[in-house]
């Protein structure tokens, strides 16, 4: 059992979930599930019906409005509150029924920034967590994470005088300090200047790219599309749709001078596929350079050619638009 005084407890709000025992093996192989998950407060439907996965090696986002349920989602995906239906399967293990033994798989940041200890260092709020986790000759690690977010130089100084910059990164450090399988994270750059963001994003991506699966929330679109594999749209406490961002073929975009025209003949070039009118541009998948080389033969004036790419924010404010309207 932990033993600390009640002097050390941290703040209300610390939300730092911590590893407790052995992994399990998991046939689905998706690193964490959510199944058919709905939340009341009251009569009042928050979620309904959420279900979704992330596969190892995945960074999946969840985007939606102010009030669509995100922290309420992510508190039920990491066991701080229970569902009034549904399950979250962590490697396949049930989230509620699977003990501490399941949670030690996974790190995370809820309701972030994570409160710490104000009074101890960045280090040693690390140690803590360390020993709440049960890691053994941790100094090694923390010194680690400490490097790879920047907080080297302000470890030994109390969190107190730390900016909102710091305690997100701190936060971030302290959730990936045990080396999580699945990585939960709500807001992990909201505070930070736009290098912090970009430190972030490389450290979540590397995460990634090692394996980890990483479910984070986030108001910043634009930023996100450039690393998750998947993005989920929350509207009105439902999961109105996914967006698989990594998967997108190579899609172009031309302007030529009669583009219904250019449309209907591009339809029959080798090479060329889906190809649709989009305002006054041709859109289409496919050969760049067979679609060109066939439209001058044909004599069309083509202006530009660019490749179409996808605006994610632009695509989430439709979205939400219509599921509003
Ligand atoms: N403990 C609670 N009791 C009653 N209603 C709650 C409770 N927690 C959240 N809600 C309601 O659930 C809805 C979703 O809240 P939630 O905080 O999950 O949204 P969010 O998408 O994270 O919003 P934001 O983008 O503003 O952080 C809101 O209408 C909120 O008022």
């Amino acid at each position: 059992m932990l033993k600390h005084s009640t002097s050390l407890e941290p703040r209300k709000g610390l939300r730092i979930i911590t590893p407790m025992g052995a992994p399990a093996a998991n046939s689905s192989g998706a690193a964490l599930e959510a199944i058919q998950l709905s939340k009341r407060y009251g009569r009042k439907p928050v979620l309904e019906g959420i279900t979704f996965a992330v596969q190892p090696g995945e960074v999946y986002a969840l985007a939606g409005p102010n009030g669509s349920g995100k922290t309420t989602l992510i508190r039920l995906l990491t066991g701080l509150a229970f569902p009034t239906s549904g399950v979250v399967r962590m490697l396949g293990q049930d989230l509620y029924n699977g003990g501490y033994a399941i949670r030690r798989v996974l790190g995370a940041v809820v309701e972030a920034p994570a409160a710490f200890y104000p009074h101890l260092t960045g280090r040693q709020n690390l140690e803590m967590v360390a020993f709440l986790t049960g890691m053994s000759r941790p100094e090694a690690r923390i010194r680690e994470v400490l490097a790879r977010l920047e907080l080297l130089a302000v470890a030994d100084q109390p969190v107190r005088t730390y900016s909102l910059g710091q305690r997100q990164r701190l936060g971030l450090a302290s959730a990936i300090l045990h080396e999580p399988q699945v990585l939960i994270l709500d807001e992990p750059t909201s505070g930070l200047d736009p290098q912090g963001i970009g430190r972030v994003h490389e450290i979540l991506a590397e995460l990634a790219w090692k394996g980890v699966a990483v479910l984070l929330s986030t108001h910043h679109l634009r930023e996100v599309s450039a690393y998750a594999d998947r993005v989920g749209i929350l509207g009105g406490g439902r999961l109105l749709e996914e967006v698989r961002l990594g998967a997108r073929g190579e899609t172009y975009r031309l302007r030529v001078d009669d583009p219904a025209r250019a449309a209907a003949f591009l339809k029959t070039v080798p090479g060329v596929q889906n190809v649709s009118l989009r305002d006054v541009s041709v859109v289409f998948e496919g050969s760049p350079n067979l679609a060109l080389a066939a439209l001058v033969r044909e004599n069309f004036q083509v202006r530009f050619l660019e490749p179409d790419y996808f605006d994610l924010y632009e695509y989430y404010r439709e979205r939400v638009k219509h599921a509003s309207g």
